[in-house]
């Protein structure tokens, strides 16, 4: 069976730049990205491509490429689903917020309205594939509900899970490790597999396209961000013994990294990992451990969010006690506010806990992150509800020049690893700011003898102080 027409629900992170690149690799394809998010939507269809809402190098040229091509952005929801062979489901699903599972599990209300829509809408079979991040046996809950509320017409449901990082999304699509794609062994499932294939087969090696069953697919992308987020919260919890030995937390990961079998990514201590995914997917996997009554296997890897929530503690309680532990009324500069470089989300980026600590210590915090936007910072820092909205207001500033952020601040605090932190004129700002001037870099990227030549005093994520 040969996909021409294909739907994708949600137009966010994800949905956005893997519709690009499949409308690029398949120019026969009619791609259509479909949100109830009209600005959103506005915004993907803006001639202005330094308008788009996901910031990721390279988009811009795919989506000029392909746009009103084979690429479209639509808010008519309805119309899509209806012609589509293949429809794409890529819609958050967040922590719950709420009932049962409050703060562990995954939300899964928008998942099954997508699931309803479909239903209601489609006059003809349809290939569904799970495009979002799913607690294992989903697929399961969507049959039903297409099976039941739909037309009396067929639907395969394929687990296809997304493994791009932000920052790197289309180098990732472009040149996959691998895509995972799950289905039923049935014949009408073996179809349905195959005709997902051949879109990838279009730009990705046979060889590195999986096939699996549904239930291995759903739960493999649970258990490779599991993964991911425990290397880092290994390497952090190296990082305060290195504090406190001497040891140089780089060093050991160059060290450990080097021995194949360990590999040498993934192994940066930071202020602690953020992202949409991590912790969303972890407390997920948590949940459904617990739910199968696998108690031990749940605080195993639950012991990985405790790890993160204490190296973005101790990193503000390290600021409060170095700065004669009072932090009040002073300027602190952030550096960084994205949860990585090269991308403008900041969902559960380690700078929000860190700037709510020291706000709760009275300090004033100036902000600047090169595609950050202040509305957002100011969201993220209202969403915890710790203060006002007015409080926030007052206490933090958003700058947008990096200068202007540091002059007169006691300390600056890196946040986010971008490039172009490393390359500021470090002199000036240690003559613009207040003495002793203080550095502390949770992301380990600058040149400690350069800033401590300059007269910095230099803090480093897991740097010992021998
Ligand atoms: N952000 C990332 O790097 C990655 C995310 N994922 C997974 O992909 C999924 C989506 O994540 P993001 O793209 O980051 O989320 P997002 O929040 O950026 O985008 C989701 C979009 O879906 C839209 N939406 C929600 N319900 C809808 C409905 N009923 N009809 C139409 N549109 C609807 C929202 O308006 C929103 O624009 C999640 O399950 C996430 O875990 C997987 C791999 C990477
Ligand atoms: O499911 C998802 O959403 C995605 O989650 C992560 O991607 P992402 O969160 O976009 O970014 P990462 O590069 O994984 O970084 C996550 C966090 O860990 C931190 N990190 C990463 C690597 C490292 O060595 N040290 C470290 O502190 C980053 O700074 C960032 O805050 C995974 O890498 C993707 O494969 C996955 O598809």
């Amino acid at each position: 069976m040969k996909i021409k027409n294909i739907c994708c629900i949600g137009a966010g992170y994800v949905g956005g730049p893997t519709m690009a690149v499949i409308a690029q690799k398949c120019p026969h394809i009619k791609v259509t990205v479909v949100d109830i998010n009209e600005a959103r939507i506005a915004a993907w269809n803006d001639k202005d491509l330094s308008k788009l809402p996901v910031f990721e190098p390279g988009l811009d040229d795919i989506v000029k490429g392909a746009r009103d091509r084979n690429l479209f952005f639509s808010t008519d929801v309805d119309k899509a689903i209806d012609e589509a062979e293949m429809i794409f489901i890529s819609v958050n699903t967040p922590t719950k917020t709420y009932g049962k599972g409050k703060g562990m599990a995954a939300d899964l209300k928008y998942i099954e309205l997508c699931a309803r829509q479909i239903a209601r809408v489609s006059k003809t079979d349809k290939i569904v594939v799970e495009k979002s991040t799913l607690p294992v046996r989903t697929a399961s809950a969507i049959k039903s509900i297409l099976d039941n509320t739909g037309n009396h017409v067929q639907f395969q449901i394929l687990s296809n899970p997304e493994f791009l990082a932000e920052g790197t999304a289309v180098p990732d699509l472009l040149n996959p490790d691998r895509v995972l794609i799950g289905g039923d062994t049935t014949p009408e499932g073996t179809k349905a597999v195959n005709a997902l294939v051949e879109v990838y087969e279009n730009w990705v090696p046979k060889a590195q396209i999986l096939t699996t069953n549904v239930w291995s697919s759903e739960l493999s992308k649970l258990t490779a961000n599991a993964f991911l987020a425990q290397r880092v919260s290994s390497i952090n919890a190296m990082s305060e013994l290195c504090e406190k030995t001497g040891a140089d937390v780089d060093e050991v990961a160059k060290a450990i990294g080097m021995d194949s079998r360990i590999g040498s990514k993934f192994l940066k201590a930071s202020v602690g990992f953020g992202g949409s995914c991590f912790q969303k997917d972890i407390l997920n996997l948590v949940y459904i451990a617990k739910s199968y009554g696998l108690n031990k296997v749940a605080d195993y890897w639950e012991q990985v969010i405790i790890m993160n929530d204490h190296q973005k503690q101790r990193f503000s309680d390290n600021i409060v006690n170095t700065l004669y532990n009072t932090v009040s009324g002073k300027k602190i500069t952030f550096l960084g506010w994205a949860f990585k470089k090269d991308t403008n989300d900041t969902r559960e980026s380690a700078a929000i806990k860190v700037a709510d600590n020291l706000l709760s210590e009275q300090a004033n915090i100036s902000v600047f992150d090169p595609k950050v936007v202040g509305e957002r910072v100011y969201a993220d820092l209202d969403y915890l509800k710790t203060r006002t909205t007015e409080e926030n207001r007052r206490l933090l500033n958003v700058c947008k020049d990096p200068y202007q952020a540091c002059n007169e601040s006691h300390a600056i605090a890196v946040l986010t690893e971008w490039d172009e932190f490393v390359d500021y004129d470090w002199e000036n700002i240690y003559k613009s700011m207040k003495k002793p001037a203080f550095v502390f870099d949770g992301r380990g990227i600058l040149n400690q003898k350069t800033l401590e030549k300059i007269g910095f005093v230099y803090y480093k994520i897991g740097s010992g102080i021998d």
